[in-house]
Order: C-alpha cells, then structure tokens, then sequence
C-alpha cells in the first residue's frame, strides 16, 4: 500500500544524474501516459500508467494528462533580509547604475541597516512566509544566504534563521555565508581589515554548523580577485566549499578564478570572459545564471548560456531573490526568461532548475532527480508539457507539490462562478 499514487501523467520528466555539461544538458527524458508512487517519504514505483491501475495507495492523485517534475532547486537565494528597497526602483528608472547606488551607501548597504536593527525572530518569521511562497513556486531545495549583516553578531543571527528553518520547515535549506557581500561604512577605506575580520567568522561558523559555504562579491568597488582568492582560500582550509558572485557587472575574472579554486560555483557571469567561459567548460564549477537580476537592473546584455552550454560548461538557473537587484521568488519566470533572453532550450532549462541546481549547492545526490530510492521531491504542473512553462511567463503553474512525500502546495481553484 502507498502513500502517495500520481496517476494519468501526461508527461513524466526524469533528468539524468549530473551534473549535465554542455551536450549532456540536451537531453531530458520525458516519458508519457506515466504514474509515480511515494512511500515513506521515498520515489518507491514509477511505471506505465495501466499498470498504475493494480496499485494500491492511501492517497491517488489524479494528473489529469498534466506534467509532473522533480521539485526545483533554487540554488542562490538572498532569503534572509531586513526591509525592503523598493525606494530604489525610481533611482534605477533614473538610469543610476547599481554600484553608484552601492557607492552612495544605499543597495546592499541600506539592506545591512535594516538586517542589524531586525530581530533573529522577526528575520525568521518573514523568511518563513517567503519559504512559503518558494514552495507554492515548485522549490523543494534552496540556497540561502547571509550577508546583510556584514559584522559578527548580525551575520550570526542571518545563519541561525537558516539553520533553524532548514530544521523546522518541510524543505531543504543549504546554508551559505556571504560575509563578504560589501564594504560597510565603519570600513570604508579598510577593506583588508574587514576582509580580516570577515575571515575570524569562519571557524565560528564551522564550529557551530552555521553553513556549508562561502560567497563573495567580487566587483568593482568591493572586493578585488585577490581579496576573493585570500577568502576562498582561507574558507576551502577550514571545510567550507565555496561560491563567488563573479563578473556581474564588471569583467575582473571572478570566473577563471572560480575555475581555479575549485569553487562548487561562479555565479552571474553576465560579462565573463571567453576565456572564462573556456575554463568552466574544464573544471566542475556549476555557472550559476541569473536571468531574473540581468532583467531587473535594466541591463540588456545575459549572460552568455549558449555559449557556456556549446563550450562544455554546466548551467544552472537561479533566482538570485534578494530585496534590491532581483525581488523574485518564481524560478519559473527565471525558466522563461532563460528561454527568451539567453536562448536555452527547454531541456536546458529543466535541467538548469533540477539536477544542476542540485550540484551547484552539493545536494545532486539527493535533489533534482527522480528515481526509485530518491526523495519524493515532486510537483504537478497544470501545463500540457515540459515546453509549456518557458513559452507561459510570470505566471504561477504549479498545481501541487510535494517535499519528501508530503504534500506542502496545492492550489485551491479562483471562485469567480
Ligand atoms: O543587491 C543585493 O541586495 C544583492 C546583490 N548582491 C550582489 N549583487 C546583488
Ligand atoms: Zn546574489
């Protein structure tokens, strides 16, 4: 007897086990007429629907010929955050860069304000309330990042939420800490010895399980490829693996430094360099893209996925949801928006939201795949077909979801008759 029986798919969608490097990321098998079934927690039956007849389950869930995937990954999220910068957005229509904003002490500056005057217990009830949302958008795994507090105490507090919603909610939270995410006023001019201070964290952090990786900024105006370098090193010899907020907006070569370090990730790459692009197609660093950010910042060159995926490279997709430069949760419109502005496939795409996602954050044995023994990590679509959620954008298509088997979403029907 099962616990869970989706039955009438129309179409199942299995990513391979990654992580998927350029060729690679073209296929994606998709199987029709299915049915899948959960037991405890675990994928224990996927097989042809008629055989789905003879099965005997405690809850059976009928896909009506819709399309069921794994749950998505949102493997760069800056979930934990104080306030809001909505005031910003008439700067931004005013054509003020993002740096000049930053430099003017607002951006992540005004965030950090905000994140330090918030209690542990309020940063934690509104990022519970967003983890919500996440899951009402198909997210079963996530990223989640510190870096508003930009000082011991209030970075700690960052670290504690995700710890304990990573311990209390239904979904899987991988933790990573983001110290270095910009210069705070007290520091101006110091940046070494903020970066010092930064790097006196770490063995804190990995004393008291507070997060699994490091993140950087390294951009013009904050930190220098050499300031990033000391860090990830500093952070892969106490454990940590490490990512890098790389050639986001200036090309300073945080990609081919990514490469070298042996980074889990680089993420933005918007003006990565061929010779960049070249070197992730050698390595394992998973380049993570964000659309959503390129879109929100008025920019209107992406970064370079046709060319990442042509050269070798493993892409995958992320939100980037943060309070100033990208102020989404929905990866679908992400999906969309890698459709139409960097020219991805469909199959690109569900595998850059599955199991790349899932290697970017260290999680691609147990997230972004579906098969007997995995997580029972599953939504239903109410789209015809895998192509359908790129093509249909900014909407919210998820039917129902599932974390571990246990349904966390499902949408209720408009009573507009
Ligand atoms: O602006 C923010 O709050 C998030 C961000 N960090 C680096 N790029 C964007
Ligand atoms: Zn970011």
């Amino acid at each position: 007897m099962y616990d869970t029986l989706i039955e009438n798919i129309g179409q199942l969608i299995l990513p391979a086990e990654g992580p998927l490097k350029g060729d690679a990321m073209k296929q994606l098998e998709v199987k029709e007429n299915m049915a899948i079934a959960f037991e405890d927690g675990k994928v224990a039956w996927i097989g042809p629907n008629e055989e789905a007849r003879k099965l005997k389950a405690n809850e059976r869930v009928d896909a009506m010929e819709k399309t069921v995937t794994p749950g998505l990954v949102d493997p760069h999220t800056h979930l934990v955050f104080g306030g809001s910068r909505e005031n910003e957005l008439a700067l931004k229509q005013a054509g003020v860069p993002y740096l000049e904003i930053l430099q003017q002490g607002g951006g992540i500056l005004s965030t950090v304000e905000a994140t330090r005057a918030e209690s542990e217990t309020h940063l934690y009830e509104k990022a519970k309330q967003t983890l919500e949302q996440m899951a009402a958008h198909g997210v079963t795994t996530l990223e989640a990042k510190s870096g508003y507090g930009l000082e011991r105490e209030a970075e700690l507090k960052q670290l504690r939420v995700v710890k304990r919603l990573n311990e209390e909610s239904l979904l899987d939270l991988v933790s990573t800490f983001l110290g270095p995410h910009a210069i705070p006023p007290e520091y101006k001019g110091n940046e070494e010895a903020f970066l010092d201070d930064m790097i006196r964290l770490l063995p804190e952090i990995s004393e008291e399980g507070l997060a699994e990786f490091t993140d950087i900024f390294c951009e013009t105006g904050v930190f220098t490829i050499e300031q990033s370098r000391r860090f990830m090193k500093a952070s892969q010899a106490l454990g940590f693996q490490t990512k890098i907020h790389a050639d986001e907006i200036d090309p300073l070569g945080g990609t081919e430094l990514a490469v070298s370090m042996g980074a889990a990730s680089a993420d933005h790459l918007v003006a990565a360099s061929d010779e960049g692009i070249d070197r992730l197609a050698e390595g394992d660093t998973v380049a993570v893209l964000l659309p959503g950010t390129t879109f929100y910042l008025g920019k209107d060159y992406y970064a370079n996925a046709r060319k990442m995926i042509d050269s070798g490279a493993a892409v995958a997709l992320a939100t980037d949801f943060n309070p100033g430069s990208c102020v989404t949760y929905n990866p679908q419109m992400i999906m969309s928006l890698a459709a139409l502005k960097m020219k991805m496939t469909p199959e690109e795409i569900w595998n850059s939201v599955t199991v790349n996602a899932a290697h970017a954050i260290g999680r691609g044995d147990v997230a972004g795949c579906l098969s007997v023994g995995r997580k029972a990590d599953v939504v239903l679509w109410d789209v015809p077909n895998y192509k359908y959620i790129p093509y249909h954008y900014a909407a919210n298509h998820a039917k129902a979801v599932w974390k571990n088997g246990r349904k966390v979403w499902e949408r209720r029907g408009a009573r507009v008759f």
